[in-house]
This record gives C-alpha cells, structure tokens and sequence, in this order.
C-alpha cells in the first residue's frame, strides 16, 4: 500500500502535502542555532567526547571514520539511479506491510495528518530479489555496492558502539556480552527527498526518533535534517540544522541506547526539510541487537539510589510499539519510582 503519490511532478503543492497550517503539532518549534559536535574518531579524548555528545545532544558527525569516500559517491549513484525510475518499476517492489523491506512511505507515516515529500526504500537483508525485479538485466552494481557499504559500516558501528559503551563505564568483557545484529541482517533506510517549488509548506520527513541503539546516515551534501534541541544556554527548545560536511556521517542516538542508558543518552527527536533546487538522498544504518535479545539498563548504573527506569524490550517489540503509539512508544516500558510499570498492555 502507498501512502503517497509517487511522482513529485506538482506545479503545485496538493493539500495531501500541505504542511503550512499545521503549526500547532506538538513538535512545533522556531529554527534556532546551536553547534552540534563533530568528533574526530582518532582523538585521544574520544571516549569522553561521545560521552558527552549522547548525553547533551543525541547527535553527532563524526570525521576520520576511514570510509573510502570511492563508496559513498558509488553508494549515492546508486540510490540516485533507484529513485529516477520509472514510478512503475519502483512499484515492483513496494512495500507489502507496514515495516517489511521495499519501496514506498515511511512505517509511522499513518501518525501525520499529511503525506511527507519522500520516498523511501528499506532494504532488509540482501538487496537481491529486489534488485533482480528493478534492473533485470543489470542489478548485481546495485547489489555489490549494498554489500561493500554494509561491510564498511558495520565494522564502523562496532567502534561507536564500543566508544559509547565504554563512555557509559562497561568494561572490554561486558561490551562483548552486548551483541548487535549480523551484518547480514542489517536493515538500511535509503531516502530521497525531491526538490519543491514551495518547500516551507511541505515536510520531508516528520518528527521521530530512530528505535535502535544508533543510526548511522549518510547523505549526499544537500542539507535538511534538523535536530530538537531542548532549551539551554544558547535559546529555547528549537530546531537546529544538521551541517553537510562533506565525508562526515551523521550519528543519531536512537530509543534502545536510552534504554540502556537507563536515560542518560538523548534519542534525539530528528525530521528533514525539503530544499527548492536540490534533491536529497540519505541513507540510515539502523545498528541494533540480534532479534531476541532483550534490552534493558545496564546494572552498572542502577544501585541503591537509582533503580531501571525501563523494562527489558527487544527491538521488534519497540518497532510495534512505535508503529502503533508513534512518540509515546517508550511510556508502554516505562516504570515509574515505585517500579511500577506505567502502561503495560501495549506489550
Ligand atoms: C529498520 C527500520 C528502522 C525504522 C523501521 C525500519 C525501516 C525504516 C526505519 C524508520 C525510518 C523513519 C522513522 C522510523 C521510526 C520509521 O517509521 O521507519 C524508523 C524505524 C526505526 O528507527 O525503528
Ligand atoms: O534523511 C535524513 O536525513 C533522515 C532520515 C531519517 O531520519 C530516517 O530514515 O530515520
Ligand atoms: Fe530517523
């Protein structure tokens, strides 16, 4: 099922996609300014500074991860080449389900009062049958450059994940008690975002956060991604654009590190603006444990005077929840400070 007209070819804006009036959803805010960190991954400090960077802000770049810059821009052909299809072909392989792999909306869209300007593919595992329907002839470029992209990334997201669980004061042998998902499994969110002759009316992607303990994006140097930022020293709750720099990714922390953060760890509430001239493509690596494994604050940082503030969730669990109550997702786990949990029948 699409939730959206496939084509962007609008001389002007259909009301399905006008966003203009909306502005009293409960995640209006003015933009703003503020200085999202950029860290260097050989930095000496670096376990302090990702420390700091989920807990204030939930977002960060990230510079000298190693990623060949060759398989970004074969990465970004390659989505560019995904999206110019023909509405038809895309539709081959749209979605069949709400959060299964394959083309069309995103899987909390049915939550907005409007249909976002956006197109989405989630690839779920291996990109072969569909690239297979796409491109009869030709689809293993399309495949081959998944697979090396996959690689890269998920040795990559083993050195955040590991940086962050040693900010979070675990120890070599607890962190490899703490998988993540075989590569092989991998979900990737490929993003593309049409250029619109009237973007202030129109939205790219609404307000959420990601489920998983982080997610790694890359996209192709037109910027659009803004970051809530809750009120500090600087101004009041806004939001912040996200800077393009080149061969920088974008880390975002997601629901399941706030988890196990027992709450220190920001998943910071994110959406995509659109640009009049430029398209964007992005695309979100969602690291997360293995299916069935059970998420929950890490006992080192419960004891006498703070006791888990989540209860144990896996990660399709927290999806469901959060295609069925959007950003209340994290109420149905919550407990409370007489270790009650707060809303247990969503489980
Ligand atoms: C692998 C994933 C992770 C998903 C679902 C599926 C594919 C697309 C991801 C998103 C992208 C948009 C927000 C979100 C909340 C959504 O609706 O779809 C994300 C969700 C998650 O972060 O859990
Ligand atoms: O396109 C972007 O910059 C963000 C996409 C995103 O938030 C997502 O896919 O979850
Ligand atoms: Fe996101």
């Amino acid at each position: 099922m699409m939730h959206h007209p496939q084509n962007f070819q609008f001389d002007s804006i259909p009301d399905s996609h006008d966003w203009s009036d909306l502005y009293y959803h409960p995640f209006a805010a003015p933009v703003g300014s503020g200085s999202i960190p950029v860290i260097d991954l050989n930095d000496p400090k670096l376990i302090e500074k990702i420390g700091m960077a989920c807990k204030e802000w939930g977002v960060f770049l990230i510079s000298n991860h190693g990623i060949e810059p060759e398989i970004l821009n074969q990465l970004g052909s390659q989505m560019h080449q995904l999206f110019a299809l023909p509405v038809e072909a895309k539709l081959k392989v749209a979605k069949t389900d709400g959060y299964g792999a394959g083309y069309g909306g995103i899987p909390i869209s049915p939550h907005f009062p409007k249909y976002m300007w956006h197109e989405g593919y989630i690839i779920t595992g291996s990109p072969l049958d569909h690239a297979q329907k796409l491109w009869p002839d030709d689809y293993s470029s399309f495949c081959a450059v998944i697979e090396e992209y996959k690689k890269a990334i998920n040795s990559l997201g083993w050195r955040l994940m590991h940086a962050i669980l040693l900010s979070l004061g675990m120890n070599e042998e607890e962190i490899n008690h703490t998988p993540i998902e075989d590569s092989s499994k991998i979900s990737m969110h490929l993003n593309s975002y049409p250029a619109c002759p009237d973007p202030d009316r129109v939205l790219g992607m609404g307000p959420h956060t990601d489920s998983g303990f982080l997610t790694i994006l890359y996209t192709n140097g037109v910027s659009g991604l803004q970051v809530l930022r809750h009120k500090d020293d600087v101004g009041p709750e806004r939001w912040v654009t996200v800077p393009v720099i080149p061969n920088k990714f974008v880390i975002n922390i997601g629901d399941l590190m706030h988890v196990l953060s027992n709450g220190r760890y920001h998943n910071v509430v994110h959406r995509v603006i659109v640009s009049r001239t430029n398209q964007r493509l992005s695309a979100g690596y969602f690291l997360r444990p293995p299916v069935d494994v059970k998420v929950e604050p890490l006992s080192k940082l419960i004891g006498p005077k703070e006791g888990p503030v989540y209860k144990p969730v896996t990660w399709p669990e927290l999806l469901r929840m959060k295609c069925m109550l959007y950003d209340k997702a994290l109420q149905a786990i919550k407990i409370d400070d007489l270790g009650r949990v707060l809303d247990d029948t969503k489980l």
